[in-house]
């Protein structure tokens, strides 16, 4: 088992390319708050033709293991990298698509009870938002700051089995089944090819990431978390924003060319 650094080490520029270089990684890259910037709301948010083809290129010299493990639906991410479609871990790790586009998915009736509980809650507080993906729903808080602790407790309070958890974000909560992590969706990506047999590595900038450091850790891999400044991770390394991640990965392509 690979110890995680207890203050991740900050990559120096191109850095990525020795730990991670593409002949040998698996790319496991969470979305929000590492590909892209945080919007103020989650339909702002659209990659690039830069973004779209940089990752195209690195699918291109990586063997294809390249693969979005996002808290986003699988759908709602193919709307964001339109019209690339990559292998996905969606829902924190409830929904899965696989490089040759076979696909498992979320039970959705495990949050069937909590769903008009928390429409209602969102309802009478002007400016909450209930992102409904489904199989996880997503409180968000980002227009009332000075809610987040009353809309985490009521939350919780929705929460009335071991299977139900709630998952604390960037100014979100999301009630998701306990056994999908993003560990499990990266586990689930790694059982086959083209990621089987390489060395998995995990970018990611959020709580919900944390749990995918720590399996990849243990697999001998690469963590790296996203954070302006540094943060309580299990994440070996880390890189201050999205901009920087970019250059990271463009210097990849100087490996693949
Ligand atoms: O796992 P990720 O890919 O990082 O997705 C996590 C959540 O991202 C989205 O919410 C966050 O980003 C929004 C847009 O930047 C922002 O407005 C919001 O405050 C953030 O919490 C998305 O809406 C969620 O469904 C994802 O789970």
């Amino acid at each position: 088992m690979v110890e995680a650094a207890k203050a991740p080490e900050l990559l120096a520029p191109g850095e990525l390319e020795k730990i991670a270089p593409p002949s040998t990684s698996a790319y496991f890259l969470d979305v929000d708050g590492t590909l892209l910037e945080i919007r103020q709301r989650p339909e702002d948010v659209l990659a690039d033709a830069k973004l779209r083809a940089l990752l195209g290129d690195i699918m291109g010299f990586c063997g294809g293991a390249v693969a979005l493990v996002s808290g986003r639906a699988i759908a709602d991410l193919d709307r964001i990298f339109d019209p690339l479609i990559l292998p996905a871990a969606g829902l924190h790790g409830a929904e899965i698509r696989f490089p040759d586009g076979a696909r498992t998915f979320a039970d959705a009736s495990a949050v069937d009870d909590a769903r008009p509980k928390l429409r209602a809650f969102a309802q009478r507080h002007e400016g909450l938002r209930l992102e409904d993906k489904g199989a996880t729903l997503a409180l968000h808080f980002r227009q009332r700051p000075e809610l987040a602790e009353e809309a985490l407790a009521f939350m919780q309070a929705l929460v009335d089995r071991p299977e139900l958890s709630v998952q604390p974000g960037k100014m979100v909560a999301e009630l998701k089944q306990t056994a999908h992590t993003k560990a499990t969706g990266i586990a689930s990506l790694m059982a086959g090819a083209p990621f089987l047999g390489r060395t998995p590595v995990f970018i990611g900038d959020d709580l919900t990431d944390e749990i995918g450091f720590g399996f990849v850790n243990e697999q001998g891999g690469v963590s790296i978390r996203i954070a302006a400044m540094e943060a309580s991770t299990s994440a070996q390394f880390r890189l201050a924003d999205p901009a920087q991640l970019r250059s990271q990965l463009t210097a990849l392509r100087g490996q693949g060319a």
